[in-house]
Formats: structure tokens, C-alpha cells, sequence
């Protein structure tokens, strides 16, 4: 059985926790950074990116999911996990994992519209999802190996990069698991090919 894991330091963990569930996966809270080598894949929970940062470095965990990264393992970021995710952020100077090659804008759909659902089609994954966007970021730019999945208003909002995937919405807020369970193929896929 695939184990996946959610970084558990501040955020909406406890609804990925029950999605990974449902997708037949076993799921585990990551408090603590030994934890990333018993776990397949990973989850980086909305939250506040600038929070999640402070914490990452309090509690040792930059180098480490990194890493955890580099050896191919998936990594799924949403909403703030996106905001981690990001080699650069706008009107910013500091980036975070850097593990996607996108620029993104934060809080970017502005104040009277911080909070809204949309109708969405995610390729590769299925159409008309309710996608919840909470003060939510998109993705400005990207490098050629980023492909959009999603678009919202001409905005990406949802992409994948090889083994990295991030979505601007919070597909654990609804019980429409499709998005979980696409990336639950992944880990499973790269763990096929990292067996190898
Ligand atoms: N729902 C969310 O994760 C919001 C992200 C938040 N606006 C940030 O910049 O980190």
C-alpha cells in the first residue's frame, strides 16, 4: 500500500488526511522531518505560505523535502503549498522550495473576491469540478516543462511539472476526490519506476 503523507505543520490537514483515506492510501500527519522517509508521496496543505515557511525552517524541514523532491518523489501543493512550491513569487524576494519552475502571485484575485467557487475543467484529471479558491494565488509564468491543468479566468491555477503537481483551489474541501486520487497514481507510478 502507498503511504502519503501530509505536511502537518499549520493548515488544512485534517481534510487531506480523510481524502487520502478514501483513496484506498494510507495517510499520514508529518510533524516531524524523519517522517519523510516512511512516506511515498507528500501534500503540502493551504494554509499561509509566509506561517508554513517560519515553521519549515523551525522544525528542519527545508533541506529535507527537498531532497524528498530530488529523488523523484511526488509532492502536491495547494493553495499555500502552491505559494511553496514556486521558484519565484511576485513582488517578493523571498521564494520558498522552489521546487516548480512558475512565478505566482499571491492573495491574486483580490479582496472582494477573496473567497469564491468556480466550475472548473482539470485536464488529464476530469471535468466540472467545484473548485474552492480561498484568498488564493495563481500561477503568472511558468517554464516550458510546467503544463497548465487548469485555468480560471484565463489564470492558471492548476499545474503539473513531472512529478510535482499544485492546484490554486482546495480539492480536500469538497468530497470529490479526483484530484487525490490522480495524485495517488503518481506516487504510485514513480514508486513503480524508483523500484527500478
Ligand atoms: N488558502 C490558502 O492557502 C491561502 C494562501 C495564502 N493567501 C498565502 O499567501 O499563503
Amino acid at each position: 500500500m502507498n503511504t502519503i503523507g501530509v505536511l502537518a505543520l499549520q493548515g488544512a490537514v485534517r481534510e487531506h488526511i480523510r481524502s487520502i483515506e478514501e483513496t484506498g492510501a494510507a495517510a499520514v500527519e508529518i510533524k516531524r522531518k524523519e517522517q519523510l522517509t516512511q512516506i511515498d508521496g507528500l501534500i503540502l496543505p493551504g494554509g499561509e505560505s509566509t506561517t508554513m515557511r517560519r515553521l519549515i525552517d523551525s522544525y528542519g524541514f527545508f533541506d529535507a523535502i527537498q531532497k524528498f523532491g530530488k529523488q523523484g518523489k511526488p509532492v502536491f501543493g495547494t493553495c499555500a503549498g502552491l505559494i511553496l512550491m514556486a521558484n519565484a513569487i511576485e513582488n517578493q524576494e523571498q521564494t520558498h522550495l522552489g521546487l516548480m519552475d512558475m512565478k505566482v502571485a499571491r492573495n491574486a484575485f483580490g479582496r472582494q473576491v477573496a473567497s469564491f467557487e468556480a466550475n472548473l475543467d482539470v485536464n488529464d484529471v476530469g471535468v466540472a469540478f467545484n473548485a474552492v479558491f480561498i484568498r488564493a494565488p495563481y500561477i503568472l509564468e511558468m517554464g516550458s516543462d510546467v503544463e497548465v491543468l487548469a485555468a480560471y479566468k484565463n489564470r492558471a491555477v492548476a499545474a503539473r511539472q513531472g512529478h510535482y503537481l499544485c492546484t490554486a483551489f482546495h480539492p480536500e474541501l469538497t468530497d470529490d476526490n479526483r484530484l487525490i486520487e490522480y495524485f495517488a497514481q503518481m506516487v504510485e507510478q514513480s514508486k513503480q519506476t524508483l523500484a527500478f
